[in-house]
């Protein structure tokens, strides 16, 4: 059994690559990152250090490694008679890694069975958004037959990998928990097998829960950390403005939550409160640099911030605490970071009404569209 996965970062080997490896798949990354590639080539195996009150280490082998810049025929060749196709490079990303996964379904042959393919990204149905770029300009005939050559399932992916310490080489250090949430019914009765990770016939309380409240308190925390002066994550959780600004935002998020999905009230508080501590995990070296990189995709429309607080307003509330939030996240101004810079960029040159609508995707008729131009405007009046 043989899994082709895109992007060998922070995810990619200490998450999908070891859950793959550990359900029995010959794992081959993918990935632009030549350096990161040659380690990978050079290497047998890799450690995932699972860290937190107690550590585990797991072993990574039985992988291969391909430049999917310089080595692309030889990755078509791959894809062609894979089981499974993953990504975990970012849902801006998922554009440029289609056109590989279309040619190798051009080339897989047709008794094969069809390949599984599932992006892992922190995005609602992200499997979708790459389905869309991979047939973006295939013919209705050649898609006919195409299509059946595979299976696009949506997933949620939930495990904290922080950027790694210089010097760490391939091994990665990750927290303990995780979970692996996939759509079962893009698959009929051959789904993969993954011992690690759970089908479910419905995924959207799934992904919504996950984004809007491990994303949705983890980048509260990052962008508060950040106003608070603080680099480290764990040490952000310690400011209390910080953590009480995570605790209503994610209260804001609940309430939607289990109304929307109809979660059980009292597991939704101890799945919050259980998030907190995940976060505050002090043998994380994970920075509020991270949790908080590309503001402009974490504010977008169905993100993890204009996403619920637009559900709220269309519920006749006020989401306060994602509005103060929101705030914090345009005063988010990281040099390397190229949307923070962007971002910074467009509150200077732009209206509050129209950031409002190209940055947050609102139409001035939405119910928290003024809201959020107050919000903006506010953040311009302090440049
Ligand atoms: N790190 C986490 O805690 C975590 C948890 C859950 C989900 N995710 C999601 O996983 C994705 C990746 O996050 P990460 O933290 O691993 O980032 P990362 O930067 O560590 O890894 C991304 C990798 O993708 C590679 N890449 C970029 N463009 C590529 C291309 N065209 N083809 C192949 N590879 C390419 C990069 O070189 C890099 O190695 C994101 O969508 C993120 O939201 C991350
Ligand atoms: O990856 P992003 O940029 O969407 O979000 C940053 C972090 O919140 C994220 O990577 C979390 O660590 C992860 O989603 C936990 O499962």
């Amino acid at each position: 059994m043989k899994a082709i996965h895109f992007g060998a970062g922070n995810i990619g080997r200490g998450f999908v690559g070891l859950l793959l490896h550990d359900a029995g798949y010959e794992v081959v990354f993918a990935d632009v990152d030549a350096s990161l590639i040659e380690a990978l080539q050079a290497a047998t195996s890799y450690t995932v250090h699972e860290a937190g009150e107690t550590s585990t280490d797991r072993v990574v082998d039985d992988f291969r490694a391909i430049n999917s810049r310089a080595e692309e025929e030889r990755l078509i060749e791959e894809i062609a008679t894979a089981d499974i196709v993953t990504t975990a490079v970012g849902p801006t990303v998922l554009p440029f890694v289609a056109p590989v996964i279309l040619a190798g379904l051009r080339r897989r042959a047709a008794e094969l069975a069809p390949l599984a393919v599932m992006a892992c990204e922190n995005a609602i149905n992200a499997t979708d958004v790459l389905a869309g770029h991979v047939w973006k300009d295939v013919s209705a005939e050649d898609r006919e037959y195409l299509s059946r050559r595979a299976a696009f399932a949506n997933t949620a992916v939930d495990r904290i990998v922080p950027g790694q310490a210089a010097g760490s080489g391939i091994d990665v250090t990750v927290e303990a928990f995780y979970e692996w949430v996939i759509e079962r019914g893009a698959f009929g009765d051959s789904a993969p097998v993954i011992p690690g990770a759970t089908f479910v016939d419905n995924l959207a309380p799934y992904i919504e829960r996950k984004l809007f409240t491990v994303n949705t308190g983890h980048a509260t925390v990052a962008y508060l950390g950040s106003l608070a002066g603080v680099s480290r994550i764990s040490d952000a959780l310690s400011v209390p403005e910080v953590l009480d600004g995570a605790r209503r935002v994610l209260e804001e998020t609940s309430a939607l939550l289990v109304a929307k999905h109809g979660l059980d009230e009292a597991a939704q508080r101890a799945y919050r409160e259980k998030i907190l501590v995940r976060f505050a995990n002090p043998a994380l070296p994970d920075t509020v640099e991270r949790v908080g990189r590309q503001p402009m995709r974490k504010l977008s429309r169905h993100e993890r911030f204009i996403g619920p607080a637009a559900e709220i307003a269309e519920g006749g509330a006020r989401p306060t605490a994602l509005l103060a939030a929101v705030g914090a996240a345009l005063r988010f101004d990281v040099p390397d970071d190229e949307q923070s810079v962007e971002l910074q960029r467009m509150l200077r040159s732009e209206t509050a009404e129209a950031f409002t609508g190209q940055v947050c995707g609102l139409d001035p008729a939405h119910p928290l569209f003024a809201d959020v131009v107050q919000v903006v405007r506010a953040a311009q009046d302090r440049l």
